[in-house]
């Protein structure tokens, strides 16, 4: 669905040096970036400020021409062949829309349905499908401008689904909503992807979204692609140990020696064990099979690094 050659992308900038004097200097926003999406994967595309990801988008929607290297859309050079690929893809941006600001949300979806020739019937029953999930019914009357940023999302994301693309591409789509908004969205296009089929491609900087929506990640820095894969395996290559706590029936002095075991503290007077382990040597399921053969376990949690401290750790390996 998406193939990405060593991209690059430059930028040129000139300043002022003196009162007749201009330097020119080259800003490289993206470069030597590879990766592949495939068809039905939901793909979050993230990195810190100013890494790489709006231009990467920009490029994948027609909107820039790359400086060098191959991409492909949905078939399509889309630098070459915006229009076409304008058919066969979504794309929102969380901070520029793409309806009429003065017209009422319904009327923008009409204008969107004579841009893309899509047919009546079709259009109908796409709008009210997602009105109806994303709950939109009551606002098709209100003007744009007085919606309040969660609708007006919703909004956004429908006016992208409308010619039932194959693919949709997502730019911060919940930047500045409130988290009912967020998790309202977060589960349409998670049924968008899994039910439907669609493609999606997110950049955001709420890795929640990220937790949600994404089993795989591409993690980008200062215009290069830092790692691919899934998220669990991305936590395993970053963070190798986990932590096994464990709560006993009855007190025990110590549950250190257990093999692959790293460390072993207790607390609560010993009814509480924190075992942190490395992954390579042993699983959490013979961990907790070598405990009981020492004590009754009451209860037991395996602790999972957060996401945020995955993503972290990949920018800080630079
Ligand atoms: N039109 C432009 N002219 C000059 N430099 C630009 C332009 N657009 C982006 N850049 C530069 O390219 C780099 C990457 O910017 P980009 O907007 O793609 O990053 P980003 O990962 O989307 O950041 P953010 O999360 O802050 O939106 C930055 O150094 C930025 O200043």
């Amino acid at each position: 669905m998406i193939e990405v050659r060593d991209l690059r992308r430059e930028f040129t900038l000139t300043t002022r040096t003196g009162r007749f004097r201009r330097e020119r200097r080259t800003v490289r926003a993206v470069d030597a970036v590879s990766f592949d999406v495939a068809a039905g994967e939901a793909v979050g595309y993230v990195g810190p400020n100013g890494a790489g990801k709006s231009t990467t988008i920009k490029v994948l929607t027609g909107i820039l021409v790359p400086t060098c290297g191959h991409v492909r859309v949905s078939g399509v050079d889309p630098s070459r062949s915006r229009r076409e690929l304008a058919r066969r893809i979504g794309v929102v941006f969380g901070r520029r829309s793409q309806l009429w600001w003065d017209l009422p949300l319904r009327d923008s979806f009409d204008l969107l349905r004579a841009i893309y020739r899509v047919p009546a019937a079709a259009h109908a029953e796409r709008l009210r499908e997602c009105a109806e999930l994303l709950d939109l019914g009551p606002f098709l009357g209100t003007p744009v401008r007085r919606l309040s940023l969660g609708r007006r999302m919703r909004g956004e994301v429908t006016a992208a689904l409308l010619h039932a693309p194959e693919l949709l591409v997502l730019d911060e789509p919940t930047i500045g909503l409130d988290l009912e908004s967020k998790e309202r969205l977060r589960e349409f296009l998670a049924e968008l992807n899994t039910r439907r089929g669609t493609t999606l491609l997110l950049t955001t900087h709420d890795l929640d979204d990220i937790e949600r929506l994404c089993p795989r990640l591409v993690v980008i820095d200062r215009g290069t692609v830092l790692a691919d894969g899934p998220l669990d395996g991305l936590r395993a290559e970053v963070t190798p140990e986990r932590v096994l706590v464990v709560d006993l029936e009855e007190p025990a002095a110590d549950l250190s020696g257990l093999p692959g075991v790293t460390s072993a503290r207790s607390e609560l007077n010993g009814m509480r064990h924190h075992l942190v382990f490395r992954r390579a040597e042993t699983t959490a399921a013979a961990l907790i099979a070598a405990v009981a053969t020492r004590a009754a376990v009451h209860d037991i949690s395996v602790g999972e690094p957060e996401i945020d401290d995955v993503v972290r750790r990949l920018y800080a390996r630079r």
